[in-house]
């Protein structure tokens, strides 16, 4: 269903599934570990803490990974003690239904979770409602910089994952065929729509062609087609417009001088009941420069662009040369110069030999505009709770009147 409601192949869809299950599970664990701490004061007295719900939750959901991110949001809200009220995307309304459903089944209280269909005037009214305490939500930068806007009128807590920009770097000490993996990975997994994607691939000089080369072939055995196929490894885009933006991107990054190496345009499928879906090449673009559309703006597309560097201090001045932070990820075999480089990276979320896994246990979120707050691990507790501090008298009160 996941794969109907996206258009994602099966295979990913069934591995998103997973992951939710798996978010589920582990906060349904933590739910019992909530705890607060006890502070000896002078005389005897003390303060203790406790971690409280903050009460309705609002969550707001993008469509590239409709289920993933329903459950990213409500299982810490809930295992928090808070009810959450999810708006999934218009373009994907169906899996969070399901997960609704499946709440229910399992036990939760009728009410706890639920979920509103609608766009932007629904969004806005839960933003705007008096009775919502928190509002977290997944999507484009304008759209968070308007929720928090909204929020800001309620002094509302919100969490933001935003989009990205995200940088890879491949040195020429790497193990090539993991750092062509990691490229492929960072690049094209759910049609290239992911928010954390290293689509800027800074490769050191000396190795371009062959990783180059190697990218490219790999990109071109990429099987498209059918999403609902075992054996399909890319499907649909989300919908016509988006499409039509994606190769917009294309055409533009031509324009402005760039070599596409391999894609660049429409797949149609051999199956005619497929002829119509919005089915796309993977792409590689080369001779990419930092100042092109396609390496400064976030494509949300299968569309990958390769830059060369020469050294390491140059290649992080401009890794960092974005307004966005999401994540970022290095290649070496130099143990010291990978624990410098994701140091240096202004980026929430980095990788050392390998890109875009994202376990439950692990948080993620964003820097700069790419957002704020995080999701999974424990410090998200920190975001769907408050902090109750309550002090104890063991003697007197030394009254100063
Ligand atoms: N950082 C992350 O974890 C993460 C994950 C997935 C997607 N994204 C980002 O999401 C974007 C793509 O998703 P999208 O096109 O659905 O984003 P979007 O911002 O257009 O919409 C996201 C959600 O916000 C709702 N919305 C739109 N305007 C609103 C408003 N004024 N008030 C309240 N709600 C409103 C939409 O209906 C939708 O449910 C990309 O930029 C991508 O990078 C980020
Ligand atoms: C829930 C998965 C988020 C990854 C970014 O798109």
């Amino acid at each position: 269903m996941e794969s109907i409601n996206n258009g994602k192949p099966i295979f990913e869809a069934m591995l998103d599934i997973d992951i939710a299950w798996q978010c589920i599970e582990y906060y349904a664990g933590l739910a019992g570990t909530l705890s607060g701490q006890h502070i000896q004061l002078s005389g005897g007295s003390f303060a203790y803490t406790r971690r409280e719900p903050l009460g309705v939750c609002v969550g707001i959901g993008a469509w590239n990974y409709p289920f993933q991110i329903a459950c990213w949001k409500s299982a810490p809200a809930l295992a928090c003690g808070n009810a959450m009220i999810y708006k999934p995307s218009p373009l994907t309304p169906v899996t969070t239904v399901m997960l609704a459903e499946i709440y229910a089944q399992a036990g939760v209280p009728e009410g706890l979770f639920n979920v509103v269909q609608g766009g932007v005037a629904t969004g806005e009214f839960l933003c705007h409602h008096p009775d919502v305490a928190k509002i977290s939500f997944t999507g484009s930068v304008p759209t968070g910089s308007k929720i928090m806007e909204m929020a800001s009128k309620g002094i509302k807590p919100v969490t933001l994952e935003l989009g990205g920009k995200s940088p890879l770097i491949v040195f020429s000490d790497c193990d090539l065929q993991n750092a062509v993996k990691g490229a492929l990975m960072a690049n094209f997994l759910s049609q290239g729509e992911v928010c954390c994607n290293g689509t800027r691939v800074f490769v050191q000089r000396h190795i371009l062609d062959k990783f180059v080369q190697e990218v490219v072939k790999r990109t071109q055995a990429i099987k498209i087609g059918d999403p609902l196929k075992e054996d399909t490894r890319m499907g649909a885009l989300i919908s016509r417009p988006h499409f039509n933006r994606v190769l917009g991107f294309v055409k533009q990054a031509k324009e402005e001088g760039a070599t596409v190496l391999c894609g660049g345009e429409p797949y149609v499928p051999s199956d005619p009941k497929l002829k119509d879906g919005y089915y796309m090449r993977p792409t590689v673009l080369g001779n990419c420069k930092d100042e092109m559309t396609c390496v400064k703006e976030e494509i949300f597309g299968p569309v990958m662009s390769v830059l060369p560097f020469d050294t390491e201090e140059e290649v992080l001045q401009r890794a960092n040369n974005t307004s966005f932070g999401l994540a970022g990820g290095v290649f070496t075999r130099d143990i010291t110069r990978a624990h410098r480089v994701v140091a240096a990276l202004q980026a929430g979320s980095c990788y050392i030999n390998n890109y875009n896994l994202s376990p439950i246990e692990v948080p993620f979120g964003g820097y700069k505009k790419s957002g704020f707050g995080r999701e999974n691990g424990q410090v998200t507790i920190e975001y769907y709770s408050q902090l109750k501090t309550v002090y104890v008298e063991m003697g007197d009160v030394e009254c100063t009147f």
